[in-house]
């Protein structure tokens, strides 16, 4: 089985967010189930600086959306990637979807449209030696691929067999909708702006397309697959999801679990495992250290690492700070996002020096250090397709306290009392992302913490054992590319 993912970032190249993650884990977990996966990526430089010296040009294309581009093959990481190297589109350095003031960069949708009509291109053949039967596109950037197949199938490929096609969906709140002034650069037919196609309320929908013409349509978690189809949570792409009902499921995100281990791990100062978990208390002074808090063993020290936005619930956080500190809760965040939120928080920082820091910024080494040595780390958001940062936190010994949505209801179990007398409990949920479901979670945490140590370091062995790898979930994503397959080659 041969599948081409289509992403914008992928671990360890290029990453803003957990979709990099996922891009970069799930070709090594796909591999020994028989599926070799070859990952299509923009040009950015950072994913041009990361390629090996024996990459090769294998396709060239003179004028492609307004200038030159090269398809590179090669390997980084020891990843197998595709390059779409476009420098016109892709050779920006930064954020690759905003420019230095933080604001989309204009021509997203013709840098994305280039991306994905390559990827179809490489699905209809276009390197002789190598042809995906899957075609597995993420989020808006890659959701135009589906739309290209099918509106340029029989002229792009002579009417020879199309891959399937798997859209994963790992954020419905980034749509990729353009202005109607940007169609004529998409080199898609007019009849294709249209209800049945790629229009959505006037504007040009690259997420809505996707969800249209995929053969399958994949969230990160079960939850979140079902909460897309309501009202409440569809963003207005609900209605679409239920008419595509047949064709949504949600798969789980695992994490690289060699990446992501505290027994191995070389950002830690101390390393460790569920047997021993002493260790993690030198990672915690050096935690208090770099964030100038006073080290204070009786108040558990909860992290959030983040992007600061309201999706996650930092302003709830930012509004509640001194309740917050009040429960007796420590807080170290790292994060950077909305500059109204970064300011509430710094803030709040200002007022509880002792007791809340904050670092503003995105740092891969300081995020392993706070779930190493911090006591718990805190997801309070509104919505959450899966979430990553708990899925760490479990295999860390970090003590996930989440709100009970999407991916975070999935992947922890709350230590109620049922579950501690059962001992299965791995981490605090709260139901209301409100004041007071957060303060009353962080309650339960200090006590838990303070009074219940037996209790807390079980919660923390619970979830260490807990199985956040990708293996089980590859799997299920290599059973979706065989039903696919075997469904085409029927028609
Ligand atoms: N300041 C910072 N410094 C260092 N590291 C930072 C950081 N801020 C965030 N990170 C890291 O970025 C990743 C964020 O992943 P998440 O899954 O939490 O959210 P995101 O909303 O980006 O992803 C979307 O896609 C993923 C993947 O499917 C879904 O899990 C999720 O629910 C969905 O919203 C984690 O690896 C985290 O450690």
């Amino acid at each position: 089985m041969k599948v081409l993912s289509v992403a914008s970032e992928m671990f360890p190249m290029l990453k803003t967010g957990g979709l990099a993650d996922v891009a970069g884990a799930l070709p090594g977990a796909l591999a020994p189930l028989g599926v070799q996966v070859r990952t299509l990526l923009p040009g950015h430089p950072k994913v041009l600086a990361a390629l090996d010296a024996g990459a090769k040009v294998v396709a060239e294309w003179p004028l492609w959306f307004g200038g030159p581009a090269r398809l590179l093959a090669g390997a980084a990481a020891g990843l197998d990637l595709l390059v779409l190297d476009a420098p016109h589109l892709h050779d920006r350095a930064g954020n690759p979807y905003l420019d230095a003031n933080g604001r989309d960069w204009p021509d997203n949708a013709q840098r994305y449209a280039a991306l994905a009509h390559a990827a179809a291109r490489i699905g209809w053949g276009e390197l002789k030696t190598w042809k995906p039967d899957v075609l597995h596109v993420h989020d808006w950037q890659g959701a135009l691929v589906p739309a290209y197949l099918h509106y340029l199938g029989n002229g792009g490929n002579g009417g020879k067999k199309q891959p399937a096609t798997v859209l994963t969906i790992h954020n419905l709140a980034f749509q990729g909708q353009f202005n109607a002034a940007v169609w004529p650069q998409l080199g898609l037919p007019d009849e294709a702006f249209s209800m049945h196609g790629l229009e959505y309320f006037g504007d040009v929908g690259f997420l809505k397309a996707g969800i249209q013409f995929a053969d399958a349509i994949t969230t990160v978690s079960p939850t979140y697959a079902h909460e897309i189809r309501t009202h409440r949570d569809g963003m207005g792409m609900d209605a679409m999801l239920r008419w595509r009902q047949a064709a949504v499921s949600g798969i789980v995100n695992g994490i690289d679990t060699e990446v992501w281990n505290p027994a191995t791990d070389a950002l830690l100062p101390a390393r460790y495992g569920a047997q021993d978990l002493a260790p993690r208390l030198a990672n915690k002074r050096e935690i208090e250290k770099r964030f100038g808090l006073t080290a204070d063993d009786s108040s558990p020290l909860i992290c959030m690492i983040s992007r600061l936005t309201e999706q996650k619930g930092i302003d709830l956080v930012a509004q509640h700070i001194d309740a917050i500190v009040a429960t007796g809760a420590r807080l170290a965040i790292l994060g950077s996002g909305d500059a109204g939120l970064e300011a509430a928080l710094r803030a709040g920082a200002q007022t509880h020096p002792q007791r809340v820091a904050l670092r503003i910024g995105y740092d891969e080494p300081l995020s392993h250090l706070l779930q190493g040595g911090s006591d718990a780390i805190l997801v309070p958001s509104r919505f959450e397709p899966c979430g990553l940062t708990q899925l760490y936190g479990l295999r860390y010994g970090c003590v996930p306290i989440v709100a009970r949505v999407g991916g975070l209801a999935d992947t922890v179990i709350d230590a109620n009392d049922a579950a501690l007398k059962a001992g299965v409990g791995t981490g605090i949920q709260f139901a209301d992302v409100t004041a007071e479901g957060l303060l009353e979670a962080l309650r339960r945490a200090v006590q838990l913490f303070r009074h219940q140590p037996a209790d807390w370091l079980r919660i923390q062995r619970n979830g260490m054992a807990a199985d956040v790898g990708w293996r089980s979930s590859a799997a299920e994503y290599a059973a979706l590319y065989a039903r696919l397959v075997a469904k085409e080659s029927h028609k």
